[in-house]
């Protein structure tokens, strides 16, 4: 979400190229110009989604190319429904149905991750039961996660707050773009609401609105913890390599100490296709996302390298595969494995029809637990020489760079002001930790020794 609401609040010229950095060298220079046009390619189709919400990605994805990537252009097409092409989305079923992979001739020998692609490029595999979901994608899914009695009291404490919830607006062509659904910034305590408040950067600037969870939240957090920490375990073993973690990925147990609760209010909200930002996550991090209320289609597809095989005749990259979809009724925890971030994007489809839920009516509230990790609190992190603590991205499109992360400038996404388009190599330990780990750590035993006991027992407490 947060590297999706960055992307729409970047520039209101979201036709200009950003600028490569001036002392950066040939090769940073082909890979930072890469990252970002990938970036801006996301970013412009975000934007035509939120202004045509009911025309096929593909669609849009068309007119932008017919349109020479120009948002304004593309934009008029559509509206004026000139496109030859434009198609209304195709009618999804309202979500949660049962339908079985058989269908597709799928061998779910249970011996791994699928290798081959099994969705054909522009089509839609629909996937329902655990073990078709954690075969073919990073994520597993265990559903009716809570007690029902705890689902829906957490859903009832969401559902009183969610009228508060923001949706972005952004600029574009002097008009005032609503992002297509709202959402609310949670951390677990008064205190680190305030550290996020006064010490932390998103989209290069500081946030206002960041609340203390919940109860019903909080008294999830056990049970997310121990969940999501189990299928860690079970994924190393089932499916990774020799059953040993990957590069990058913590060793150590999964914490929930921050959520974002997007809420998406009838069929035609959703979220265009992201990757989670990773600055405050480090490379390889895992999310536990619980859904309450009424039943959407998350969305899932895998990134390309950028080489001839998947270059269109137009010279644009094409994806190879299609997207896969994955069900996610009430009270269902997906979990979003170490692959997930790196290595495929993820969506909220908009619906033609949904199934009302007795006590969320037209609502979905979805709640994404995420692990920040004191090591990559900003007073550590590289700054840009904007004076600003910088962005981690992982590079993915090409093949020399594929998997490499980059601290990037993150002045760019304030709009009136040009970012200084710093970037750096990332480095980071097997372990996913940064070259100044060690001292954060100390920093971390320092302050919890010098912190009075009144003080250490706030988490418990002050929740109202
Ligand atoms: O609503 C969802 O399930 C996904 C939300 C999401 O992608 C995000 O918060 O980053
Ligand atoms: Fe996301």
């Amino acid at each position: 979400m947060d590297a999706f609401v960055s992307r729409k609040r970047k520039r209101a010229d979201v036709s200009q190229k950003p600028v490569p950095p001036p002392a950066a060298s040939a090769a940073s220079k082909r890979i930072s110009a890469s990252e970002q046009d990938e970036e801006s390619t996301d970013f412009k189709l975000a934007l035509l989604a939120s202004l045509h919400p009911v025309a096929e990605e593909t669609t849009l994805l068309e007119a932008l190319l017919a349109s020479d990537g120009s948002v304004e252009q593309a934009s008029t097409c559509l509206a004026q429904s000139t496109f030859a092409s434009l198609k209304k989305r195709s009618a999804n079923a309202t979500t949660g149905y049962q339908s079985s992979l058989s269908s597709y001739h799928v061998n779910s020998d249970g011996s791994g991750p699928a290798k081959k692609a099994l969705v054909k490029k522009g089509k839609t595999l629909h996937l329902f039961s655990p073990e078709d979901i954690e075969q073919h994608t990073p994520c597993s899914i265990i559903h009716n996660f809570l007690p029902p009695q705890q689902a829906n009291a957490l859903l009832q404490q969401l559902l009183d707050e969610a009228p508060t919830y923001q949706s972005l607006e952004f600029k574009l062509f002097n008009r005032v773009v609503t992002s297509p659904h709202t959402f609310c910034f949670y951390v677990n305590s008064l205190a680190e609401a305030e550290e996020q408040k006064t010490e932390y950067i998103y989209d290069g600037r500081k946030v206002e609105n960041v609340q203390q969870s919940l109860p019903e939240m909080l008294n999830a957090v056990p049970q997310v913890e121990e969940a999501v920490n189990r299928e860690i375990q079970r994924r190393i073993l089932d499916f990774y390599p020799n059953s040993k973690k990957l590069k990058y990925q913590s060793p150590h147990p999964w914490k929930a100490n921050t959520a974002f609760v997007n809420c998406y209010d009838g069929p035609q909200e959703h979220v265009g296709y992201h990757a989670d930002q990773l600055t405050y996550l480090g490379p390889r991090a895992v999310i536990g996302s619980l859904s309450l209320g009424v039943a959407r289609e998350f969305r899932v597809r895998k990134i390309h390298v950028e080489d001839d095989k998947h270059r269109k005749d137009d010279g644009s990259l094409a994806d190879a595969q299609g997207q896969i979809s994955i069900h996610l009724p009430h009270n269902s925890l997906l979990i979003m494995h170490a692959e997930m971030q790196e290595e495929w994007k993820h969506s909220i489809a908009p619906a033609q029809a949904i199934d009302p839920h007795p006590l969320a009516k037209n609502k979905r509230l979805n709640i994404t637990y995420r692990f920040y990790k004191d090591s990559l609190h900003p007073r550590y992190t590289p700054k840009c020489k904007c004076g600003v603590p910088t962005v981690l991205r992982c590079a993915t499109r090409k093949k020399e760079s594929r998997g490499r992360y980059i601290w990037m400038c993150h002045t760019n996404y304030v709009p009136g002001q040009d970012g200084c388009s710093f970037f750096q190599w990332a480095e980071f330990d097997d372990d996913g930790e940064p070259p100044w780990a060690a001292k954060a750590n100390a920093d971390q035993e320092r302050l919890a020794k010098e912190k009075p006991s009144s003080l250490k027992d706030e988490k418990d407490t002050e929740v109202t």
